[in-house]
């Protein structure tokens, strides 16, 4: 039996754990979760799954559930969060929140021994060097749940990572792929929040219309597979029926396929090394209905966000941290009606240029740069 705390139950990834932990009772049990503002969700969970702890963001919210629930203690707050994320009784850490705040819980799991089931990107790409080097010490696994990363790790089971050739990751190319750079001057927020394929939060779904997404996921993958920038590539492939590919030094090429449905990595996620049944799911890869699949490369300076990703992981120390951090920002302004959809990557590329790089960061650092970051660029927001 697999014991559970989840960190973002309330959201996207959050809801679809609590589907595969449903269809699983003799496999999954959720022991800890935390949610941020979405009160009313949370309530349905813990009536549903009654986890004996449960973390919401802030005091107002902890006074008005902590009466409700007898079986069930409260905690709130970041030091609410790092309870759940470490509970005794959970062996699987799984981690859904948005955002850089998801590291420190991270590390903190990791201390704990606990297994990390990894869907915040953000906590490698700000730090990857400190949670990658803590899983080693602690001898924890970090377990993907991005649907590109698991379709890595997939095709590596019993493969040597010294065989590896290079990695592909497949990008869809978000809401605005077949859109020219000039025709995304005037996009809006909800052209932008309506992703071709996935289902996702908004702040992700932004990320992906930007192609930032891939960038993220570009350092991400250098983190978990420990490979340098120059075996990592993307291509696009806008039915996101391929979910990335491995490359191996014969030439051989091995790919993960499925449906769009992130309930298959999720519970990879969970289950490894063993596969479960997926019981609901939208449908089944029926290839022949599907007939044809399209590819071809992914032109930087049309995703501009993606170039500005790969500079920041090939400079390291703390220019990612500040390359995720000003999107952070950016991307909430432009959610928040503030900026265009262009104006997220000038934004972004503005911090950039002028961040001096701090080789080999320590916590500390990260935290500052991190902070440091969001401060100017509310500068730049002010200005506008
Ligand atoms: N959605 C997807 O299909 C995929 C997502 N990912 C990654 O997974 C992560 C989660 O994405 P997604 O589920 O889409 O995001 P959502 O926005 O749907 O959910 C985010 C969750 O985090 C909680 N949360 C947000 N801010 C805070 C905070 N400051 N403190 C505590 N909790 C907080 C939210 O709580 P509440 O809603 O209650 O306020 C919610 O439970 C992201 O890193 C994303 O990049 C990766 C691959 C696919
Ligand atoms: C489902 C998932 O893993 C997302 O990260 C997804 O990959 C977004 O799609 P694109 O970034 O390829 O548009
Ligand atoms: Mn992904």
């Amino acid at each position: 039996m697999k014991r559970i705390s989840l960190l973002g139950a309330t959201g996207s990834i959050g809801q679809q754990t609590l589907d595969v932990i449903e269809f699983h009772p003799d496999h999954f049990k959720l022991v800890a979760m935390s949610l941020g503002n979405n009160i009313e969700t949370g309530r349905e969970i813990i009536r549903k799954f009654s986890p004996k702890l449960v973390s919401v963001k802030s005091q107002e919210a902890y006074e008005k559930l902590k009466g409700e629930f007898p079986n069930t203690s409260f905690v709130y707050g970041d030091e609410g969060l790092m309870e759940v994320a470490t509970y005794h009784d959970a062996n699987i850490m799984l981690n859904a929140v948005v955002g850089s705040v998801g590291l420190i819980p991270t590390l903190q799991a990791i201390k704990a021994g606990k297994t990390i089931a990894l869907a915040n990107k953000e906590t490698l790409v700000t730090a990857g060097h400190l949670v990658m080097d803590a899983a080693k010490r602690n001898h924890v696994s970090i377990l993907p749940v991005d649907s590109e990363h698991s379709a890595i790790f997939q095709c590596l089971q019993g493969e040597s990572e010294k065989s590896i050739e290079k990695i592909i990751l497949t990008a869809s190319g978000g809401s605005f792929r077949d859109r020219t750079r000039e025709e995304l001057e005037n996009v809006t927020v909800q052209d932008a929040l309506n992703h071709p394929n996935w289902s996702m939060g908004a702040k992700i779904t932004i990320d992906s219309a930007t192609m930032m997404n891939k960038g993220l996921e570009v350092i991400e993958a250098h983190w978990l597979f420990d490979l340098p920038y120059e075996k990592i590539d993307v291509l696009l492939h806008k039915e996101s029926i391929i979910h990335s590919m491995v490359e191996f030094q014969d030439s051989s090429v091995i790919a993960q396929l499925g449906t769009p449905d992130m309930k298959v990595p999720i519970q990879y996620a969970l289950s490894y090394p063993d596969r479960l049944q997926m019981p609901v799911m939208k449908e089944r890869l029926n290839l022949a209905e599907i007939g044809k699949l399209n590819f071809s490369n992914a032109d930087f300076k049309r995703f501009r966000c993606l170039d500005l990703a790969y500079k920041a992981g090939k400079e390291g120390g703390t220019m990612p941290t500040v390359l995720n951090a000003a999107n952070e920002e950016a991307v909430a302004a432009f959610l928040n009606g503030r900026i265009s959809f262009l104006t997220i990557e000038s934004i972004i590329e503005n911090v950039l240029d002028k961040h001096h790089t701090v080789k080999d960061p320590s916590l500390d650092t990260i935290r500052q740069v991190d902070e440091e970051t969001r401060r100017f660029v509310g500068t730049l927001l002010a200005s506008k």
